[in-house]
């Protein structure tokens, strides 16, 4: 289960969103001041236009005494000047928007990247690629237009009606009012249908998200393989035909919508002149002039209307990507570690040899420590619980059991990859409840490398370490030798995913990489899984041998040659069932650890 809120309805924004966007555009408000400035210098400027119209036609051409050609190049000349400003204006209103929205886009994109990678793992198990690829950049995207242009947009629209509202009510009362008497009428249509689009472009929103969770899962190397293997490519392709085809459709919807709109606004924009030309013919006074600028005017009024609509749709699903990114930026990550925790008290040994207290860099205490996977029904057992373990320093302990028995979810606690439920861990007396780099390294079955070289890979878990650090490392575990057969030895770059090397070589390298980042506790979850039998001894016996007083917990199911381990720990059921030296548990012969040694060695 997600450990986040649930999300409200999209159509419906909560109502705490729209104060949330405010409050992320208060740091920017000289900067939004600025721009409702320059918006409405622009609006006014762009009033001056059809004022020097009437002046051409009035004075300029039509004049007593005909037509005034030094006044005509003067007015040109204005209207010049006033084209220009307005150019600069523009220019900088669009600066300033654009620098607001990357800086709030670019704010909640890094703040949601670090809140997501402070999750707990349980929520990366849980969620799906293409939701987080889906808010992170599509969501954000829309956001960044949303601010960018949208905003500035409404802004403009509202005060390019405003101004030319006010210029036409100066040229002729009576003409503003029968110019202005549809616009209600208009505001009314676009308002009923901007909640039709904005319910499609909720619903669009999750179409694409849904697109790209299936392209991020079915279009990845594993996806790709598993559908050849069975012979679902066309299965696959139909699936994503279907959800494409429903995106399409639900396109041509809000394209439609939109467009009914703009017919009906159309029908409006066309007739209204004529209601102002009827309105002229009967009123006294109205000079061709006033008329010409009139018309120019009506379209100024209108324009902007239509782009109000245009926006408060945008805004509205906006509003939507805002709540998507919201419900992120609300998720409860893993709480950090402490700075200076209480020392631990020694904790009592679990079943097994009666040890001298463990000290000393790197020795666990393992304390009445259990793990229940969120999501887990109450009434199943957890998958760890009652663990009790005192783990020494430099000891080398081998952690065996059936599968499903919890010894990676051990492995986990110890790495501080999960916080224990019950109980606790801790090294050197300092409670595990999170990562501790640089002093526990844990290095899994399933190895992830990064796109890159070998080195580069290497060096994730210490970058300032020397070429000679890197063979070290790798002649332990028996990679160098393939690495340098490489075409480019340590350079060559490994693929998506290390899928350029085998399993084992993958295994291998990342092996090597933890021995790099030379912990005091080394925690290896069937980490050499993937290697022949001969190698794999051969690679664990090297790692035990240059531990150089490192702890080094291992966990493995091919176990039954191994012999250079301390202790041997055999958990079945979520719990502890044997703990001692690997002869003493050996001389048990119904413990559990010697009948699986019988099993694979056949002795
Ligand atoms: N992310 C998870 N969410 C829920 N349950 C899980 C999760 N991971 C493991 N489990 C369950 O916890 C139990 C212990 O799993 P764990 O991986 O620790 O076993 P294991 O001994 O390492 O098994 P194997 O030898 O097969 O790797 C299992 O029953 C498993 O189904």
């Amino acid at each position: 289960m997600r450990d986040r809120p649930p999300s409200a309805p999209e159509t419906s924004p909560a109502p705490g969103t729209r104060r949330r966007v405010v409050r992320l555009f208060t740091p920017y408000r000289a900067a939004i001041c600025a721009v409702v400035v320059l918006i409405a210098a622009y609006s006014a400027l762009n009033a001056a236009v059809p004022l020097l119209t009437r002046e051409v036609f009035d004075r300029a051409l039509f004049g007593p005494g005909g037509p005034d050609l030094p006044l005509l190049a003067l007015i040109a000349g204005l209207a010049a000047a006033v084209a220009c400003a307005v150019g600069v204006v523009d220019l900088g209103q669009t600066w300033l928007s654009a620098r607001v929205a990357q800086r709030v886009v670019h704010g909640l994109r890094t703040e949601m990247f670090g809140r997501l990678q402070r999750m707990p793992l349980s929520f990366f198990a849980t969620e799906r690629g293409g939701e987080i690829q889906s808010r992170l950049a599509g969501d954000t995207a829309q956001i960044e237009y949303a601010v960018k242009d949208t905003l500035p947009g409404m802004l403009s629209g509202v005060t390019g009606s405003v101004v030319a509202a006010g210029a036409m009510a100066a040229l002729s009362p009576a003409l503003a009012g029968v110019a202005l008497v549809l616009a209600p009428l208009v505001l009314l249509v676009a308002s009923r249908s901007g909640r039709a689009l904005e319910n499609l472009s909720a619903v669009s929103q999750r179409a694409r998200a849904e697109l790209s969770s299936i392209v991020a899962e079915r279009l990845s190397l594993g996806g790709v393989t598993l559908a050849r293997v069975h012979g679902r490519r066309d299965d696959e392709a139909a699936r994503f035909a279907a959800e494409s085809e429903r995106l399409a459709r639900l396109g041509v919807r809000a394209g439609m919508v939109a467009q009914w709109v703009m017919s009906v606004g159309h029908v409006f924009f066309v007739l209204t002149p004529y209601l102002v030309f009827v309105a002229a013919g009967l009123t006294d006074g109205i000079t061709p002039g006033t008329l010409a600028a009139f018309t120019v005017l009506q379209a100024r009024l209108y324009q902007p209307l239509w782009q109000i609509l245009h926006v408060v749709t945008e805004f509205r699903s906006a509003l939507g990507a805002f709540e998507r990114v919201f419900d992120y930026l609300d998720l409860r990550p893993e709480p950090e570690p402490e700075p200076e925790p209480e020392p631990e008290p020694e904790p009592e040994p679990g079943p097994g040899p009666r040890r001298s207290p463990a000290s000393g860099p790197g020795a666990l205490a393992v304390r009445g420590a259990g793990f229940r996977y969120p999501g887990a029904a109450e009434e199943d057992r957890p998958a760890l619980y009652g663990v009790s373990l005192g783990i020494p320093a430099a000891s080398a302990t081998l952690v065996v059991g059936p599968s499903g028995s919890g010894k990676t979810t051990l492995g986990h606690l110890i790495a501080g990859l999960h916080p224990p439920t019950e109980g606790s861990v801790a090294i050197d007396g300092e409670e595990i409840r999170a990562p501790l780099p640089g002093r526990i390294c844990i290095a899994t079955q399933d190895p992830f490398l990064l796109q890159g070289s070998v080195a580069d890979n290497l060096r994730y878990a210490a970058p300032g370490a020397t070429m000679d650090d890197l063979v070290r490392v790798c002649r332990i575990t028996r990679i160098h030798e393939r690495i340098t057969a490489l075409p480019d030895g340590y350079d060559s770059l490994v693929g998506e995913r290390g899928a350029l090397l085998s399993g084992g070589e993958r295994q291998r390298v990342a092996l090597a990489r933890a021995l790099l980042a030379d912990t005091p506790v080394l925690v290896l979850d069937e980490a050499t899984s993937a290697l022949d039998p001969l190698t794999e001894s051969e690679v664990v016996e090297a790692v035990l041998a240059e531990r150089a007083g490192r702890t080094t917990v291992m966990i493995t199911h091919r176990f039954g040659v191994l012999e250079s381990f301390d202790t041997v720990v055999a958990l079945d059921g979520g719990r502890v069932v044997e703990h001692g030296t690997r002869l003493d548990l050996l001389g048990d012969r119904r413990g559990l650890y010697s009948r699986m040694v019988r099993a694979q060695t056949g002795a």
